[in-house]
């Protein structure tokens, strides 16, 4: 097979491919009547609230109330069936389409007959026989952990060993046998190839034909708590982590939900982007947010939060001390143990008096400090509901007036050191000596960096149910994140966490977050390490590393055009050279274009630049889709794309020089799929070692 062109590989067999088209023919047939059986049922659900629809409104007014409810539940009922035969129909005409992707057959130790498995994105059985099973299920480990050879799996009865006698790779095009080939890693390879070099698609698309062992492992990893992916860029993160949560829906059926389960991405674009995978793969789609929302939620609404600010594009230095200060693991572990302090120490209480009952400023400050690890709310809570018993029961044969709970509560929170978020912030700063660095750009509004650090203040106060009844917590691009920001997502969301990213793509100079410092705020998780990179052509990917080397990483042996760097001269130079590519580009057969500055701000005059004249689109912080096409972005929205063909512009040396701009540009040049090309204006950078 030629792997530059990622063509499919040969039926090289024909014994095999004769084989699977006999066997391909039985499925569809078997699909065809489970489609026209999915399509009765549909029909019948559809009729039955029709006609009951039908006899509630000609017999309104008659029908007594008792029937009438019987029939909205009934109703009810209906719809919810006629719901599953829709998704149980739309489901087996994809299967239709594509109904698997391999087999595998095992022959279990002690048993005289091996047996086949198909492997499929959904499972399908037929008169009670299993035609296809799951990409998820215990059988298909064997067809991604295994060669042919000894084998086994976790069955739901027992581990199964025994010897994997055969394992195929089949594709399945518009219901028609593509190729079936024995597997070994030579056809591993082909098939990766050409998964590879297609063009891109407008959203991130499932990987379960070729999902490679090391990213199973961590795709099927049960052990439970949070688990940490830090991998090269193009490793599959994102991926993995979204088939992982696809996984653990199907595993975890009945105790995990899509609504228990939450995705905190760095923007909408990006949300936008990933939104395909989990439909796809046949679950609903999750919750999705972002910090922002997050500390929003918290701080309610007596404070809003001011637009975030990027170091790339600030020259006001009073503000980076700001945020540098404020980016530090110290700052955060601080915030977190002033929060803790304060949630134990914070009520001073006073002599409280009811008629001629008085409870002592000291009983109070000891009930108060006994309860634990709960929150100010809950504890005044449960404070007043003492103080309202103790009155209650000395009120018995006596005539003592019983305050009303929320009276004492009233009394009570008069007595904490601070009564909200911000004032304890305020204290928090000056006791650290540091006052001069909290500044409020507006009545009412703080600074982005201060927002985490008062919204984790405000979880000492309480107030955080909703965000606690997620389950499965996945973050990404978590390099992003600041201490603050880390210890706040832990706090709040004390459940299991899929965390990933790559601290080699830092881009805030602000953030002094590490990988160490971050895995120990979630109680030294598991973490991976993901060293092959899949997404770029060698060529790019060398660049790549002359940009930013990386540790050992292993690239896929795939080749494309040469990396081109060419001198524009001056901003007209760029606009001239821009057309000819986008020209070049429309052209051709790729779908995506990333034109990639440094800097939010240029990325939008060039997009207004071009908009006259081309169809454009400008990745910013208001956006809310990732579209085919041309899209000019900066480094910070690009993050976690990728495209076709990727511009790089103005990669001069006054633009990427230091540390932080090493890690900004390596982001840009590895967001290309294909093509890279980098325009400078007069003196290329030295970081790309040309
Ligand atoms: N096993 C696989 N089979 C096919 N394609 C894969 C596989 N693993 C990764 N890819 C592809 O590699 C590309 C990169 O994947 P992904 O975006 O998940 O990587 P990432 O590690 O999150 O990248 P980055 O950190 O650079 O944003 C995607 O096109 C993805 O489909």
């Amino acid at each position: 097979m030629d792997t530059t062109t990622g063509a499919d590989p040969d039926p090289k067999t024909p014994d095999v491919f004769a084989e699977e088209e006999e066997h391909l023919g039985a499925t569809l047939e078997k699909l065809a009547q489970a489609i026209d059986h999915a399509s009765e049922l549909f029909e019948q659900t559809n009729d039955a609230y029709r006609s009951t629809k039908f006899y509630m409104s000609e017999n309104r007014g008659e029908i007594d109330p008792q029937e009438m409810y019987q029939n909205e539940l009934y109703l009810k009922e209906v719809d919810r069936n006629a719901e599953i035969a829709h998704l149980s129909r739309e489901r087996l005409v994809q299967l239709y389409d594509s109904p698997y992707f391999a087999n595998v057959t095992f022959r279990v130790d002690g048993e005289d007959d091996a047996k086949t498995s198909y492997i499929g994105r959904f499972a399908f059985s037929h008169e009670g026989s299993i035609e296809i099973s799951d990409w998820r299920s215990p059988v298909a480990g064997l067809f991604y952990d295994f060669d042919r050879g000894r084998a086994e799996y976790a069955a739901p009865s027992g581990l199964m060993a025994g010897t994997l006698t055969g394992k195929r790779q089949i594709k399945v095009e518009d219901s028609a046998l593509v190729y079936a080939v024995e597997d070994d890693s030579g056809i591993r390879d082909e098939v990766m190839q050409r998964e590879l070099s297609r063009t891109s698609d407008k959203k991130m698309r499932s990987i379960i034909s070729s999902i490679q062992r090391e990213q199973n492992q961590i795709i099927r990893d049960e052990t439970g708590g949070t688990l940490v992916i830090q991998g090269v860029a193009g490793s599959g993160k994102t991926s993995i982590a979204l088939h992982r949560i696809a996984y653990l829906l199907y595993r975890r059926k009945g105790t995990l939900s899509s609504n228990s389960v939450a995705i905190l991405s760095p923007n909408k674009v990006f949300g936008d982007y990933i939104a395909n995978v989990l439909p796809e793969l046949g679950e609903e789609p999750v919750r999705e947010m972002d910090v922002r929302t997050v500390a929003e939620t918290m701080l309610g609404s007596n404070l809003s939060i001011a637009p975030q600010r990027y170091p790339v594009d600030e020259i006001d230095s009073a503000w980076l001390k700001r945020a540098s200060f404020k980016g530090t693991v110290e700052f955060a572990e601080s915030i977190a143990s002033y929060a803790q302090r304060f949630r134990d120490e914070a009520l001073r209480g006073v002599d409280l008096g009811f008629g001629s009952n008085t409870f002592s400023g000291s009983w109070l400050t000891e009930r108060y400090r006994s309860y634990g690890r709960l929150t100010v709310k809950e504890r005044i809570d449960l404070l007043a509901s003492e103080i309202v018993a103790e009155m209650s029961s000395r009120s018995i044969g006596r005539r003592v007036e019983v305050p009303k709970k929320n009276e004492v509560r009233q009394k009570l929170n008069a007595m904490l050191a601070a009564k909200d978020a911000l004032s304890l912030y305020r204290l928090f700063m000056a006791e650290a000596g540091s006052k001069s660095l909290f500044t409020m750009p507006a009545k009412g509004t703080v600074e982005w960096e201060d927002a985490c650090a008062i919204a984790y203040l405000q979880s000492a106060f309480g107030g955080f149910e909703e965000l606690a009844e997620v389950k499965h917590l996945l973050i990404d691009e978590m390099q992003d994140l600041t201490p603050m920001q880390h210890l706040l997502i832990a706090r709040l969301f004390p459940c299991e966490k899929t965390i990933l990213g790559d601290f080699n793509q830092t881009v805030d100079p602000t953030n002094a977050m590490t990988l160490e410092a971050m895995a120990d705020m979630y109680g030294k998780p598991e973490v991976f390490h993901l060293r092959e990179s899949y997404r770029s052509t060698l060529e790019i990917n060398e660049l790549a590393q002359r940009v930013k080397p990386v540790a050992d990483p292993v690239f896929m042996e795939r080749h494309g055009d040469e990396v081109r760097t060419e001198r524009c001269g001056n901003a007209q130079g760029v606009l001239t050279k821009l057309t000819e590519l986008i020209d070049a580009f429309e052209q051709s057969e790729f779908k995506t274009l990333g034109i990639i500055h440094k800097s939010d701000k240029v990325a939008r005059v060039y997009y207004e630049l071009l908009a006259g004249s081309h169809r454009v689109h400008l990745l910013s912080d208001e956006s809310a889709t990732f579209s085919d096409g041309v899209s000019i972005a900066s480094v910070k929205m690009s993050k976690g794309l990728e495209f076709d063909e990727v511009i790089v512009l103005d990669a001069d040396d006054s633009q990427y020089g230091s540390d932080y701009e090493r890690s900004l540009l390596y982001v840009a040049v590895t967001r290309a799929m294909h093509r890279l090309t980098i325009l400078y204006r007069d003196k290329p950078t030295p970081l790309l070692g040309l």
